[in-house]
């Protein structure tokens, strides 16, 4: 992709905003010196090298690009003129029509990394209110950067993402947690446990991209081979399993719709 120009992230000393910075800087498709991050409290220890501020409004005047990444409830409080310029969330349930609204900007991008974007293993949907047609490139190579993208064509598609893989990124870890709990009540060491349950996932997640199959496909081939793996998936799946995740993946999506501003 072409050059960007300057990418300014408010919210950049956080949790995500940091991870997309990095996979900025890491991807080269932009230097320390065309990227600005801001602060609210205090800019960080090891803090990313780039420009850094507290000041919204300047950071907003020196970039072209803009992202917000700030906690939903910290939104109302950003105070800043975008007119012009690409402005792309990750806030969860923010709407475009409130970003467009409150920064003036008509070039308004809704995208939803989730916590893998740490190590360049997110799933990012992005959906894009543009009618800059280069815009939507703009967004796909900065989260490229955190991982995999795909571009949806419509905004309640990201509401729900922000359950299904904004949030999902936790849920293996549910069942991890859950695997281990029950390893401990048969006595196993909880160290051993733990190590069990962490191998399980990490090395259930690197089988099923090293194979590339469906995981409706893998869970098919585990049942049809008929064993123990198979009696487990079909007695989970007897006492609700797939209902369990569904009402999760609802209660996410309707509180990230719930997040929905003013
Ligand atoms: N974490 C995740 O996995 C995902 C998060 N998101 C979304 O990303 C957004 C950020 O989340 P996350 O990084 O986890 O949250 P964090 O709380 O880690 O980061 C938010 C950052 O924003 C800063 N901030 C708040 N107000 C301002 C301001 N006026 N100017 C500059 N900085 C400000 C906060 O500073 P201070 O230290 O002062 O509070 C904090 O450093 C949220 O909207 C969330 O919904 C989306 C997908 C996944
Ligand atoms: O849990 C949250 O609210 C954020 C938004 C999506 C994923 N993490």
């Amino acid at each position: 992709m072409d050059h960007i120009g300057h990418v300014g992230i408010i919210g950049g000393a956080g949790w995500l905003g940091t991870a997309i910075a990095r996979a900025l800087l890491g991807s080269g498709i932009v230097t320390g010196h065309q990227l600005t991050c801001s602060y609210r409290s205090r800019k960080p220890d090891n803090a990313v090298e780039c420009i850094w501020t507290a000041d919204n409004r300047r950071l907003v005047e020196q970039s072209d690009v803009i992202i917000l990444s700030v906690r939903p409830g910290d939104w109302e409080e950003i105070e800043i003129n975008a007119a012009g310029k690409l402005v792309i969330s990750v806030m969860a349930g923010v709407t475009v029509e409130s970003i467009a609204r409150r920064t003036g900007s008509s070039r308004v991008a809704r995208a939803l990394p989730n916590a893998a974007a740490e190590i360049g293993y997110s799933y990012t949907p992005f959906f894009v209110a543009s009618s800059q047609p280069r815009d939507g490139d703009v967004v796909s190579a900065i989260f490229r950067g955190c991982g995999v993208v795909d571009a949806v064509n419509s905004e309640e598609h990201i509401d729900y993402f922000t359950a299904m893989s904004g949030s999902g990124a936790a849920f293996p870890a549910l069942l991890a947690s859950a695997m281990m709990n029950d390893a401990i009540k048969h006595g196993v060491p909880s160290e051993i446990a733990r190590r069990a349950a962490q191998q399980v996932i990490v090395g259930a997640g690197r089988l099923q991209e090293w194979n590339g199959a469906s995981p409706c496909e893998t869970v098919r081939s585990f049942v049809e081979y008929n064993g123990t793996t198979a009696a487990g998936i079909i007695t989970m799946r007897e006492n609700g399993f797939d209902t369990v995740i569904e009402a999760g993946l609802e209660a996410a999506f309707q509180k990230a719709r719930a997040l929905s501003d003013t």
